[in-house]
């Protein structure tokens, strides 16, 4: 039995606190709201974020940051990107003592292409925690809490630390495998967001399951192209952090990616969709990291440009489609071996 705090109290932290009490660990919720934690700590509910969810008794919500982590040995980051540096700004202020840093965030923060590892590298001190390892895979919150099977992976450079992480969160219902491409895992979960909000756009519009089909694949290809350039191992795409991820998060009546570009194609505004969301929806911010991203690398990415210039210029997103319909032929798979050829070469 560990003692872990888990910095969030959103849908996702809340569903992981869960997964953590059930396996019979000591689990402090922190939100920054004093009156959210009330609610939590005096209804054992959390409905802004899980509404149909009771919250095991024994999860404590918590205020006050130093009082949620005193003595903890684990701390568990899951908060919208936007918020990581400014979190981990107020944890050094008052952590004292060596944890396990775990994060379930999915991003890409736009104006330096950092990843969440490395914005929480940046911000906390190095003898202030051992590890750091990343949860992701296909697992909507909604789903988690309530018992339905999931399989996730937890990565660290550390291969001992991501074995930590998958012996603390595993379970019957909650399947866990460990690795050690932190670059690949923590880039499939952001990356995927994008595509899942292009697959809202185009459920939105009456395009078809082909349409779909065909943005996920193709948004995959994307995924990986530019994931591999930044250094991750091209078959983690494969995985339930890549592929995995990416087909439940472009389908799910649940994710908020998708819902929001359905929102978009139905003729809201950027702004109104995103004040419409209670949310966060992490592919907004993500296609602007990745569309400059993928020009500074001078990587193709057509479906990222094209769902970057709906969000922010305005775009038709059916004369994008059209485009995309239109472009020059290609021969699919001899991408896919110059992709794989480059990497090997350089490993
Ligand atoms: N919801 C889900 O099913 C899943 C979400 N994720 C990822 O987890 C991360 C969090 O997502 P959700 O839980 O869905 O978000 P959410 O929108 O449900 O909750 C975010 C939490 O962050 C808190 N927060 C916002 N600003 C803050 C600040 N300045 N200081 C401290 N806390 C602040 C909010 O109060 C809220 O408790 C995202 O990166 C998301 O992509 C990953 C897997 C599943
Ligand atoms: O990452 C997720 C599921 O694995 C959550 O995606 P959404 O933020 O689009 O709901």
């Amino acid at each position: 039995m560990e003692k872990i705090a888990v910095l969030g109290a959103g849908s996702w932290g809340t569903a992981l606190a869960m997964v953590l009490n059930d396996n019979g660990h000591d689990v402090r919720l922190w939100t920054h709201i004093e009156a959210h934690a009330n609610e939590i700590n005096q209804t054992h509910r959390n409905p802004m974020y899980l509404k149909d969810v009771v919250i095991p008794e024994e999860i404590k919500a918590y205020f006050k940051l130093e009082e949620a982590i005193e003595d903890v040995s684990a701390i568990l980051l899951v908060l919208p990107t936007e918020v990581i540096r400014l979190v981990c700004q107020q944890l050094r202020e008052v952590l004292k003592h060596k944890v396990t840093i775990i994060h379930g965030t999915k991003g890409i923060e736009p104006e330096t292409f950092k990843r969440v590892s490395e914005m929480i590298e940046e911000e906390l001190p190095r003898e202030l925690y051992d590890e750091i390892v990343i949860l992701s895979g296909p697992s909507h919150a909604e789903e988690v809490s309530i018992g339905h099977p999931t399989t996730v992976t937890a990565a660290s450079k550390s291969e001992k630390a991501a074995i930590h992480a998958q012996n603390l969160f595993m379970n019957e219902r909650f399947r866990v495998y460990s690795g050690t491409d932190v670059i690949g895992v923590e880039l499939g979960g952001a990356l995927k967001n994008i595509i899942a909000l292009g697959a809202g756009i185009s459920d939105g519009l009456g395009y078809g399951d082909n349409a779909k089909a065909a943005l996920v694949t193709r948004g995959l290809a994307e995924i990986a192209r530019l994931g591999t350039a930044m250094g991750a191992d091209p078959l983690t795409f494969i995985g339930l952090t890549g592929v995995g991820d990416l087909i439940v998060t472009s389908t799910s009546k649940h994710s908020r990616n998708w819902n929001a570009g359905n929102l978009l194609a139905q003729g809201y505004s950027l702004d109104e969709v995103l004040a419409k969301m209670n949310m966060v929806v992490e592919g907004v911010r993500t296609a602007k990291a990745a569309y400059h991203l993928g020009k500074e690398k001078n990587i193709e990415m057509p479906i990222t440009a094209g769902i970057y210039k709906v969000l922010f210029e305005n775009a038709n997103a059916r004369e994008i489609v059209d485009e995309l319909m239109t472009r020059t032929k290609r021969n699919e798979i001899d991408e896919i071996h110059n992709m794989l050829k480059q990497y090997y070469q350089q490993n």
